[in-house]
C-alpha cells in the first residue's frame, strides 16, 4: 500500500483549490493508495505536519501550495529517503515551473501517480534551507510589502513592487561585504538562486539549474531610480545581465558580512525573513532532496 500524505495550504494562491480526501479519492485507487490530507493553519505549521507524516511512515509527502509551503514541507524532507510531490496551487509557483510540474491539478496528480523520482540540490542560508532562491535588497523589500498586502496574486505582487520602487532609496543604511573581498553600500540587489525562475515566468538567473551543484549569483550595486527601472525592463526580458552594473557568477558558497545596519532583510523562497546574525554563509547541498517530477 502506498501511503500519500498531502500537506495543503488553504490560503495559497487564490485559496480556491478545495482539496479534501473525497476530492482526491476520485484519482487514487483505494486498493493501492492510502490517502491522508492535512491543512496548515498558520505560517510554519506545514513543518510540524510534515514531521508528523514522517513519523507516521508516509511513502510520499505532497506539498499543495506555493513556494512558501514547498519550502516548509521540503525543509523537513532534506536528506531523508521520502520523496516530495508538488501540486502547485500557489501564486508564483517558481520551483514547480522550473521542474515543469503542471499547474493543472489533475495533471500534477498524474505526475505524482507516475512517481518518477529525481534528486535536486538544496540551498542553505545559515540554518535555513531554500529550494528556489534567497534575495537581499530590492527583492526582500518587494516580499515585505507583498506580505503586508495579505493577498497573494500577481496584481498584488506588482503593487508591492511599485511601492518598493518608490520608497527603496529613501531609508537604507546597510553595507554588505561579499566573501571578505568587496563591500557594497546599500546594494540594489544580492540574489542567489538554485532555480531558473522566480515565479510568474520571470527570471533573474535564466541559466541556473537545480542539478548542477552550483548557486547562481546576481549582484547589482546601489542604483538611482532611472537605472532601477531599466533593470526591471531587462529582468522582464530575462536579460538582467544587460545592465552594465550587474554582475553574475556561479559558486558553491558565498559569505555575506553586515558591516552596517541592524539586521539583514531577506526573502527566502518568497517569504520575508529578518536575519539578526552579522554574517551569513550561503551554500549548496548537492542532490539532498528526492522529488517527483
Ligand atoms: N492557514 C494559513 N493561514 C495563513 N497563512 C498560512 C496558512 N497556511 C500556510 N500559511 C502561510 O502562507 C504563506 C504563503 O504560502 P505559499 O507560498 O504556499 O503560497 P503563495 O504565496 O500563494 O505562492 P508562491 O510562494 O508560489 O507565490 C506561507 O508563509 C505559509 O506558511
Amino acid at each position: 500500500m502506498i501511503s500519500i500524505h498531502f500537506i495543503v495550504n488553504p490560503i495559497a494562491g487564490t485559496g480556491n483549490h478545495g482539496f479534501s480526501e473525497t476530492f482526491l479519492q476520485d484519482y487514487f485507487d483505494e486498493s493501492q493508495y492510502k490517502l491522508t490530507v492535512k491543512c496548515s493553519s498558520y505560517k510554519g505549521h506545514a513543518i510540524d505536519l510534515t514531521k508528523e507524516s514522517v513519523n507516521q511512515k508516509a511513502t510520499i509527502i505532497v506539498a499543495c501550495g506555493g513556494d512558501g509551503t514547498i519550502n516548509e514541507v521540503a525543509s523537513t524532507l532534506v536528506n531523508t529517503n521520502i520523496p516530495l510531490g508538488i501540486i502547485p496551487v500557489g501564486s508564483g509557483n517558481g520551483l514547480a515551473s522550473n521542474l515543469k510540474i503542471p499547474q493543472n491539478v489533475k495533471k500534477a496528480i498524474e505526475v505524482i501517480k507516475n512517481n518518477h523520482q529525481t534528486k535536486i540540490d538544496v540551498g542553505c542560508v545559515n540554518e535555513h534551507y531554500f529550494f528556489s532562491n534567497v534575495g537581499f535588497g530590492f527583492s526582500a523589500s518587494v516580499i515585505k510589502n507583498y506580505e503586508h498586502l495579505q493577498k497573494r496574486t500577481l496584481y498584488y505582487y506588482i503593487k508591492a513592487s511599485i511601492k518598493s520602487y518608490k520608497e527603496f532609496n529613501k531609508k537604507r543604511n546597510i553595507e554588505i561585504e561579499i566573501n571578505e573581498l568587496e563591500s557594497f553600500a546599500n546594494p540594489f540587489l544580492i540574489f542567489i538562486s538554485n532555480t531558473n525562475e522566480l515565479g510568474y515566468h520571470v527570471s533573474l538567473t535564466p541559466k541556473a539549474s537545480l542539478q548542477d551543484g552550483l548557486l547562481d549569483v546576481l549582484i547589482v550595486p546601489n542604483l538611482n531610480n532611472a537605472k532601477m527601472l531599466l533593470f526591471g525592463i531587462f529582468m522582464l526580458l530575462k536579460k538582467p545581465k544587460t545592465l552594465k552594473e550587474a554582475r553574475c557568477f556561479q559558486t558553491k558558497a558565498i559569505k555575506l558580512q553586515r558591516n552596517q545596519g541592524d539586521y539583514f532583510e531577506a526573502q527566502l523562497d518568497g517569504e520575508f525573513l529578518k536575519i539578526q546574525e552579522s554574517s551569513i554563509e550561503i551554500s549548496i547541498n548537492e542532490q539532498a532532496l528526492i522529488i517527483i517530477v
